[in-house]
């Protein structure tokens, strides 16, 4: 467990010429996922270069980066133009001009480093997952807690769930409240795809590996999200990697979740297909709507096929959200096609933002990078994982206090 530090000078966000707030973030790790932010950083800077509207205004810069070697982290920032490198994290988090960092280590690093962030009172954007078990999210709520009760400052801290940040999942928040689809019944989630490259991914599951912690956890993310409930029991099936329980991980999972009024959610992921899929259902008393690739969109095509049947007449109707021209023949609703990236970037720097300038909190609490959010997940991922280490139903209690009501 990581010492807690106190800083007597917290950093605050830079000003730009316009005197726009811009978010000083240094990226922990020279991980492969470093590159969708960097993109979006990129294009960020690209446009408010080339147009004067506030619409492109970069939010954010990267200031640092630091790695666990000297060599690696300033050939990254010579690369990606970022001005300091460090050859350790810890002289990362004590650079009084870094306001955020963003955690890109394996996972069985994350809650470590999350403490260690919070303690030198930056704010923190973790990769997912960000903790492996409750006793991990206790351990990041209270070094939360503590902070932000010690010095009186709000420190955002947010779970990198880029899925959440799409126009797809505010089409799909958007059908649920008006209605359409009716009472829930189920829902379906899926992400596979062969992972041919060694990582983390193979090391145990304790340790954050195996398909559920990597792609698995998606589906849960977005139904927790979009239904705001904690599930109450559930039960998962693995192959596992090998027979030792020590080592082994799961190369593919299946589980179903149950949410209070009975509404179930399956999720199957692996890591061991020969190509990626990935999809989420939502299926109602009066229709569904199907994503065919739901967590992260790339193309203007991804959208949403919603078929409804109407209750007078029994005609069923379908439409398609999307931002594709190409959509013609069915009835056809626009949505943007932002990269998710981005949308996760630009939350998160909003609420750095808004935290720093002392402005109304209040959204804090109720968004879901409340760090609830996380705790609710790792009650999930610990009960799927136990009921295929048993073979029997696992019940939940419901998520930590307030955690749904939070999201
Ligand atoms: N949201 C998304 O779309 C995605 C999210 N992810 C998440 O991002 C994280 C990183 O994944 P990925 O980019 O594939 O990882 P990589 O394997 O590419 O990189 C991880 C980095 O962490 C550092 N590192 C390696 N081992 C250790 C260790 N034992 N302790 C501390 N640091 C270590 C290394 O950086 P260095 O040598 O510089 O110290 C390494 O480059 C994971 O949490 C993953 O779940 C991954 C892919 C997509
Ligand atoms: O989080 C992730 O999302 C996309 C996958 O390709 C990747 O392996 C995983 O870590």
């Amino acid at each position: 467990m990581a010492e807690q530090t106190t800083t007597t000078t917290p950093p605050s966000p830079s000003s730009d010429k316009n005197s726009k707030k811009k978010v000083r973030l240094g990226i922990m790790s020279t991980a492969a996922v470093t590159r969708h932010i960097l993109g979006v950083i990129a294009a960020l800077n690209n446009n408010s270069q080339n147009d004067d509207s506030s619409r492109h205004d970069a939010f954010v810069t990267v200031a640092a980066v630091s790695s666990r070697d000297a060599v690696k982290a300033s050939e990254f920032a010579a690369k990606h133009n970022i001005p300091r490198s460090y050859g350790s994290h810890e002289e990362l988090l004590a650079d009084p001009d870094v306001d955020a960092v963003y955690i890109t280590m394996p996972n069985h690093v994350h809650s470590e480093w999350i403490i260690r962030s919070i303690a030198a009172g930056k704010h923190v954007l973790c990769e997912k997952p960000m903790v492996l078990s409750s006793e991990e999210a206790a351990r990041v709520h209270e070094a939360h807690s503590h902070y932000c009760a010690l010095h009186g400052r709000t420190l955002i801290v947010m779970e990198a769930v880029m899925s959440l940040y799409t126009p797809q999942t505010r089409q799909l928040e958007n059908l649920l409240s008006s209605g359409s689809l009716g009472q829930l019944q189920y829902l379906r989630g899926s992400f596979q795809y062969n992972m041919t490259r060694n990582s983390f991914r193979s090391s145990s599951t304790k340790e954050g590996g195996g398909s559920l912690w990597d792609v698995g956890c998606y589906p849960i993310y977005l139904a927790r999200y979009l239904l705001k409930q904690e599930p109450v029991s559930c039960s998962g099936t693995a192959v596992w990697s090998s027979d030792d329980h020590e080592t082994n991980y799961d190369a593919t999972f299946s589980g179903t979740l149950t949410f209070p009024g009975g509404v179930a959610l399956h999720i199957d992921s692996s890591l061991v297909t020969p190509f990626g899929t990935a999809s989420f259902e939502l299926h109602g008393t009066k229709g569904s709507a199907i994503l065919s690739n739901p967590f992260k969109p790339s193309s203007s095509a991804d959208g949403i096929v919603v078929n409804v049947v109407d209750q007078e007449t029994g005609k069923l109707s379908t439409t398609f959200l999307s931002s594709s021209p190409t959509a013609a023949a069915l009835s056809t609703t626009t949505l943007d096609a932002t990269n998710p990236y981005h949308g996760e970037l630009r939350r998160f720097c909003d609420l750095v933002v808004m935290v720093s300038s002392n402005s109304s909190t209040e959204e804090v609490v109720v968004c879901s990078t409340n760090p609830q959010f996380a705790l609710g997940q790792a009650q999930c991922m610990e009960a799927l994982l136990q009921s295929a280490r048993s073979g029997n139903t696992v019940a939940l209690s419901g998520g930590f206090e307030g955690s749904s009501s939070k999201l």
